[in-house]
């Protein structure tokens, strides 16, 4: 099936201020999105998030590559290809301030061409849907950032759009709003049966409501892949050994160069290392190492690891990680 967005060897640099200098900000980067698939785009700051997403939605224009929305380039058909997109960008919530929650709505919804009577429809629908019922007469400017957000949301709905871009849905919101902001997109997104990509740098937002994942650092994509594929990756990868002795510095050394990602913690007769094997032998390899001067292994267990874990591993590694 031909994806709804198609991003292709797409760059983006910047000229850095007071300097002949250019930031790579997107280098090179390719990835698709199906109909209604959920993908959220996960980086570090400065990763290169929000210039992809502003080329994906026409605000910036590609160095090279291209962008193809429903199959139409977006930088050569902008108008025909933009049709299918709607975006809530980070602090720029396309919203009036000074009409009311409803009259946003309304406003929004009749803009479509819609009936009367269909807007009526459509506006209680949202602000049920959306926990805005409670403030529908309230100005827009004299709502939380939570609460804008969520409006900001509930009007990029009304557009019908294929496609909703989320930048950043839960930034500078404090912890309750943000969970619930999340948890309200949880239960949307897969309710109104849209293609969605989110960007953010919090982890809670991409592992809860994603389908799949692709991780940008430093402009390039590392990880393109489902979260869960991610998770047993690493979930299987990582040990923890609980030795009944101290490391030799030379078995220490030995390793240390032999498992980059390797932690050594020595208590006062015990210790234990954690490790990453990413190959089955490596595991003899390591037995053979306390071997050497027989260094008790007491117990060795999987180590558990949470997404956030995952994504540092496979930010700080700067590797291509290939699943599958
Ligand atoms: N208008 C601009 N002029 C110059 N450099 C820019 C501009 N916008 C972004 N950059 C640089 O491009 C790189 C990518 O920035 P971008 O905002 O796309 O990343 P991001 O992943 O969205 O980061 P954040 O999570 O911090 O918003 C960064 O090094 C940033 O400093």
């Amino acid at each position: 099936m031909k994806p709804i967005i198609e991003v292709k060897n797409v760059n983006k640099a910047y000229k850095k201020r007071r300097s002949k200098e250019c930031v790579q900000a997107v280098d090179n980067v390719s990835f698709s999105v199906q109909k209604g698939e959920i993908l959220g785009l996960l980086g570090p700051n400065g990763a290169g998030k929000t210039t992809t997403i502003k080329m994906i939605c026409g605000l910036l224009v590609p160095d090279s590559g291209t962008i193809e929305i429903s199959g139409i380039d977006n930088t050569k058909h902008r108008l025909r290809a933009l049709k299918h997109i709607s975006a809530v960008l980070e602090g720029n919530r396309n919203l009036y301030w000074r009409l009311t929650v409803r009259e946003n709505l309304e406003y929004f919804a009749g803009n479509r061409g819609k009936s009367r009577k269909e807007v009526k429809e459509r506006v209680e629908q949202l602000l049920h849907d959306f926990r805005l019922k409670e403030k529908e007469k309230e100005l827009v400017n004299r709502l939380s950032r939570g609460m804008q957000q969520k409006l900001a949301i509930a009007v990029s709905m009304l557009a019908e759009s294929d496609v909703i871009l989320l930048d950043e849905p839960t930034l500078g919101l404090d912890v309750e709003t943000g969970y619930e902001v999340r948890e309200l997109l949880k239960s949307i997104v897969k309710e109104y049966e849209r293609t969605v990509i989110i960007s953010s740098h919090d982890m809670d937002v991409i592992q809860d409501i994603c389908d799949r994942t692709v991780i940008i650092n430093k402009g390039k994509v590392v990880t393109d892949d489902k979260i869960e594929n991610l998770m047993r990756l690493f979930e299987v990868k990582s040990y923890i050994f609980n030795l009944g002795g101290l490391l030799t510095d030379q078995q220490l050394e030995l390793l240390q160069n032999r498992f980059t990602e390797m932690t050594y913690t020595p208590d006062t007769i015990y210790s234990t290392i954690e490790v990453d094997l990413f190959q089955n032998e490596a595991i003899y390899e390591l037995f053979d190492i306390l071997k050497m001067e027989n260094t008790p292994v007491e117990s060795f267990d999987r180590v558990t690891v949470n997404f956030e874990q995952v994504f540092m591993k496979i930010v700080n590694g700067g590797e291509k990680i290939c699943v599958g």
